[in-house]
């Protein structure tokens, strides 16, 4: 079922700068995981706030379970949660606790299933000793865990995180990608993200789109797009090392399948040696 269609889209921004979202229409199925990957300026965060019903398109088609986000907002809205790019933007609560609750609190959930809830994403995500500070406070990291433990208070369908990779150090990164993975394993929710962190791709990704000044050059699973290196040095994106080693060697004459992660070239490698 597609939760998120976007056709061809126009927009024009009050100082009049153009943004066309065209090439190839931008879909989500249900409990996808997809990737939207492009350079600075590309049409991402135009991209998002459409989808979030943010932004009024001049042209082309929005559609969100089906319904148009800007023209129905509040119906679209409960469906999907986000993380924006820049948390500070987001941050509402004078404690991190009422932060996290906020969208909970306003659509009336009762206190007490409130605090379950707060406290088990707390601990899932490892702020629990944060929920008394106030969120100002915090390091860019933190504040992007918070904002993600708010956006998921309400279990939405649909979950929207621009960037959520930023600012976070390596560990808190990868509990990041094995928490969104098993929410959309548990939960089914679907996932839009985007990134210019390539590396995190394979491990997190079911769709990649990249995007290069608002054209969508390319889709497919991450080893159909990390495949066409071209295209990915064209959108301004480095390809990952290991995917431009193992090209440059198959070009070299050696039977390797290009790999996605390390545990893929492992193999290759090993393939290859013990061929020997
Ligand atoms: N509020 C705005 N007013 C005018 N132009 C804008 C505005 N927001 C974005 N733009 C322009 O629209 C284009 C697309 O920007 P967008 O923020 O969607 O890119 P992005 O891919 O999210 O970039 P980044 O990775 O740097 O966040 C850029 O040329 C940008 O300068």
């Amino acid at each position: 079922m597609e939760v998120v269609k976007v056709c061809c889209l126009k927009h024009i921004y009050p100082d009049k700068t153009e943004v066309s979202l065209c090439g190839l229409d931008f879909v989500v199925q249900k409990g996808q995981r997809v990737v939207v990957l492009g350079a600075n300026g590309s049409g991402k965060t135009t991209l998002l706030s459409h989808v979030l019903g943010l932004l009024c398109p001049v042209e082309g088609q929005v559609e969100v379970v089906g319904k148009q986000p800007y023209k129905q907002f509040n119906e679209v809205r409960k469906h999907l949660g986000v993380v924006f790019q820049n948390v500070d933007e987001q941050i509402i609560g004078p404690t991190v606790y009422d932060d996290i609750a906020f969208t909970a609190k306003n659509d009336k959930m009762p206190k007490d299933e409130i605090s379950e809830r707060v406290n088990a994403i707390a601990k899932t995500l490892k702020i629990e000793s944060l929920l008394e500070k106030i969120p100002h406070y915090l390091s860019g990291g933190q504040k992007k865990k918070v904002a993600l433990a708010g956006a998921m208070v309400t279990d939405p369908d649909i979950l929207i995180l621009d960037e959520p990779f930023d600012s976070l150090d390596p560990r808190s990164k990868w509990e990041m990608v094995d928490y969104l993975n098993q929410l959309n394993q548990e939960k089914n929710t679907s996932l839009i993200i985007t990134t210019h962190d390539i590396n995190v791709v394979p491990k997190i990704a079911d769709v990649v789109y990249v995007i290069d000044k608002g054209v969508f050059k390319t889709k497919g699973n991450p080893e159909e797009v990390f495949s066409q290196i071209e295209i990915l040095k064209e959108a301004n994106l480095e390809a990952p090392l290991l995917t431009d080693l193992f090209a440059r060697l198959r070009n070299k004459g050696y039977d390797l399948n290009v790999p996605i992660s390390v545990e893929d070239a492992e193999r290759e490698i090993l393939k290859v040696l013990q061929g020997q």
